[in-house]
C-alpha cells in the first residue's frame, strides 16, 4: 500500500502530516490538533479525547491501530486507554485519540505534540461455519496457564 487519501481538517491546517520517524518505524506519530496557544491538561486519572486534525480513507482490507508511545507511558504514565484503538477502513471522521493519565502529575498537551502512534495493518474478515463439535487438538480446552509457568 502506498498512497492513501488523507483530509486535513480546518483545525489540523499547519500541522505536519503523520510520518514514519525512521526508515523502519512501524507506526506514524499522531499530533495533537489542540488550538494554537491553548493547552489541554490531563489531571491524574483523567481521560480526554484528543483531536488529530485529519481524516482518512484506508483501502478496504486495512485498518489503523492507535497505540501509545512508550516514552509517554514510561516518563509520564500517559497512555491510550483503548489501545489498540481501531480505525475502520470505512471511517471518514476525524481520527481521535483517547488518552488517559495514569501518572501522578498533571500532563499538558499542546498543539503538535506527538501523543500516540498509528500502525496500518491488514484485515482478514471471515464468515462462520456453525458446527455441533470442533476438531480435537492437543490443547483442547486448556488455557489460562494450563501449560504452567516453569521451564
Ligand atoms: O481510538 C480510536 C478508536 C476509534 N476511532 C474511530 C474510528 C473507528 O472506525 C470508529 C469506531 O471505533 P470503534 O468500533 O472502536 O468504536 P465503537 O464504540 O464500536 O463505535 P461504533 O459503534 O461507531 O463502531 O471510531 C477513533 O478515531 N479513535
Ligand atoms: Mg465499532
Amino acid at each position: 500500500m502506498s498512497n492513501v487519501g488523507i483530509q486535513i481538517l480546518e483545525h489540523g491546517q499547519g500541522l505536519k502530516l503523520p510520518e514514519y520517524e525512521t526508515s523502519h518505524s512501524a507506526g506514524m506519530d499522531l499530533m495533537a490538533a489542540v488550538a494554537e496557544g491553548e493547552q489541554v491538561v490531563l489531571k491524574p486519572g483523567e481521560r480526554k479525547l484528543i483531536p488529530t486534525g485529519f481524516a482518512m480513507a484506508l483501502p478496504g482490507n486495512f485498518e489503523a491501530q492507535v497505540r501509545p508511545r512508550s516514552g509517554l507511558a514510561w516518563k509520564n504514565g500517559v497512555t491510550v486507554l483503548n489501545t489498540p484503538g481501531t480505525i475502520d477502513a470505512d471511517y471518514r471522521g476525524e481520527v481521535k485519540v483517547i488518552l488517559i493519565n495514569h501518572g501522578d502529575e498533571d500532563f499538558t498537551i499542546t498543539r503538535g505534540m506527538r501523543i500516540a502512534q498509528m500502525v496500518i495493518a491488514p484485515v482478514t474478515q471471515i464468515s462462520w461455519d456453525q458446527r455441533d463439535s470442533l476438531d480435537e487438538t492437543a490443547r483442547g480446552s486448556g488455557g489460562f496457564g494450563s501449560t504452567g509457568t516453569g521451564t
